[in-house]
């Protein structure tokens, strides 16, 4: 009877929307959602298996958390998964969605994402600015070289290193040349740090729409005082290259035949053809390299940093890798990245534990369509549960210990190929930077652990506590202090 009855349903009202939680009338599952959303999700589907739904307010999301399942959506129906699930935080501080992360799949996204990956981080222009990064890297060095027995913070040197290379790379500038570009590196820590925070709050505008223009909890109001410093900051920037009305880098013959950003999006702006970029555009488009590519940046470098000294055989071995590779009477250059096997392979790891966004950018359905045998409906937004599967013991060997060795066997790769292992996502919607974010992380870390010993104050234990938002952060900063490693004081000159 039963069986009948269900064929019945099935005929008449087609296959159902996945399990999920009982929801409350009107606010859905949301008063029983605590702030870890991720951990939150993986608990979920042990009881509600590899896909659940969970309604909270008006909004239908559907959590995916198996290899196979995030294949369909990132690979099988990719085209049907490739917008955004666009909130009014993102919306206020990327010029209404005018960027490449909150676009959803249209015009707009794609020439944004083709002039970014294929011309702004060709392979040809990555390799030209190499000096610009490793430059900058070689200045952190000097810094932490005069904080040599006092405490460092590891989340904010390695923040302003990626400023200084984000801007060089940007606009050819570096914040560290005079007063007023020094503010620049801290005001734009503060406004990233703020854009994340503000990112990582659930807000009921979103939820219950008839709320929005209220803005009870003051996100959108608080969003777009953000976006105004930092549209602030872009016009200052811009209105000084329009007048400079040069396109040589403060660098002048050093670096030639490299471009910096701005150049190449101003040999784009207000053409006649179909490359054509507004000034907004460019605009929206800075707006992701400076808040997408630092804050994600800076706190992999921090959980490596933390996950490499709580492990002494995993430091011994990428400390004996730096000796043999770079040399203890050398610095570290872009050039011995690909030739440290190891220290990649942690890094690797590092993402497998600490994906910094360990849902991925949500996603939106553009049409109802079918994910394991149910019914996604138009419109509701995806999450990838990168985290439960990068720890999942049905994919990993003892998936909690920290074990680079893993990444030197199996040689998955960062491109979202592997379901089993996608910390940039996956499918088109896949991270823009990874080419330059893998560059940045392995140099950075390269001369933070060639250059210096580091060890905890005395009287502090490592703590791994993740706090979620729109970046998984470590509750409690990192904060170690260095030693010289190098007889040579002259390597840190
Ligand atoms: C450790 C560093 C980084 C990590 C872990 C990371 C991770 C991610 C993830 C998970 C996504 C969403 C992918 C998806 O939805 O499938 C993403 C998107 C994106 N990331 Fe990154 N990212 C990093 C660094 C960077 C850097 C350095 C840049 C640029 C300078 C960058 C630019 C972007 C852009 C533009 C997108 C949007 C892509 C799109 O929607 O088409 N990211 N990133």
């Amino acid at each position: 009877m039963g069986i009948l009855w269900y064929k019945f349903k099935l005929s008449h009202n087609g296959p159902s929307l996945p399990p999920g939680p009982c929801s409350l009338p009107i606010v859905g599952y949301l008063p029983f959602l605590g702030s870890e959303l991720h951990t939150e999700f993986t608990n979920m589907a042990h009881t509600y298996g590899p896909i659940f739904k969970c309604q909270l307010g008006s909004k239908l999301c559907v959590v995916i958390n198996t290899p196979e399942l995030v294949k369909v959506v990132t690979r099988d129906q990719d085209e049907a998964f490739s917008d955004r699930d666009q909130t009014t935080a993102a919306l206020s501080i990327t010029y209404g969605g005018q960027d490449i992360v909150v676009s959803n799949n249209n015009e707009n996204w794609r020439k944004l994402r083709k002039i970014f990956v294929h011309e702004m981080l060709s392979n040809k222009n990555l390799e030209a600015s190499g000096s610009f990064r490793s430059n900058e890297v070689r200045k952190t060095i000097k810094t932490v070289f005069g904080q040599i027995g006092t405490t460092v913070n590891i989340r904010n040197i390695a923040f302003a290193t990626l400023t200084n290379v984000l801007t060089r790379m940007v606009w050819g500038n570096t914040s560290d040349k005079g007063e007023g570009n020094r503010n620049l590196g801290d005001e734009l820590d503060i406004l990233s740090s703020n854009i994340s925070r503000l990112f990582g709050r659930v807000n009921l505008s979103d939820l219950f729409p008839s709320l929005a223009r209220f803005d009870i909890q003051g996100i959108e109001r608080d969003m777009k005082k953000q976006h105004n410093k930092l549209d602030q900051i872009f016009n200052s920037i811009i209105k000084d290259r329009i007048e400079s009305n040069t396109k040589e880098t403060p660098d002048d013959g050093e670096h030639e035949g490299k471009k910096d950003f701005l150049q190449i999006l101003f040999s784009l702006l207000d053409q006649k053809d179909t490359t054509s970029l507004s000034m907004t555009q460019i605009k929206a488009l800075l707006t992701d390299v400076m808040i997408a590519g630092t804050e994600t940046t800076a706190t992999t470098v921090e959980w490596a940093m933390a996950s490499v000294m709580h492990n002494d055989n995993v430091m011994k071995r990428v400390k004996e890798e730096l000796a043999e590779v770079v040399g203890l009477d050398n610095i570290v250059e872009e050039s011995h990245v690909p030739k440290l096997k190891y220290l990649n392979a942690t890094v690797k790891e590092t993402l497998r534990l600490y994906p910094v966004s360990p849902l991925l950018v949500p996603r939106r359905a553009r049409k109802a369509c079918m994910v394991g045998g149910y019914t996604i409906p138009k419109k509701c937004t995806i999450f990838l549960n990168v985290s439960s599967i990068h720890r999942d013991p049905r994919y990993w060997d003892n998936p909690l210990e920290f074990n680079p060795e893993r990444f030197l066997i199996n040689k998955l790769d960062t491109k979202g190929n592997d379901f089993k292992y996608f910390p940039f996502g996956s499918g088109r919607r896949i991270c823009a930077g990874v080419s330059l974010a893998e560059k940045m992380l392995i140099l950075i870390l390269a001369s933070l652990l060639h250059s210096f010993e580091w060890t905890l104050p005395k009287g502090e234990e490592h703590d791994f506590t993740e706090t979620f938002g729109a970046v998984l952060k470590k509750t409690n900063p990192l904060v170690a202090i260095p030693s010289q490693r190098l007889s040579d004081v002259r390597l840190y000159m």
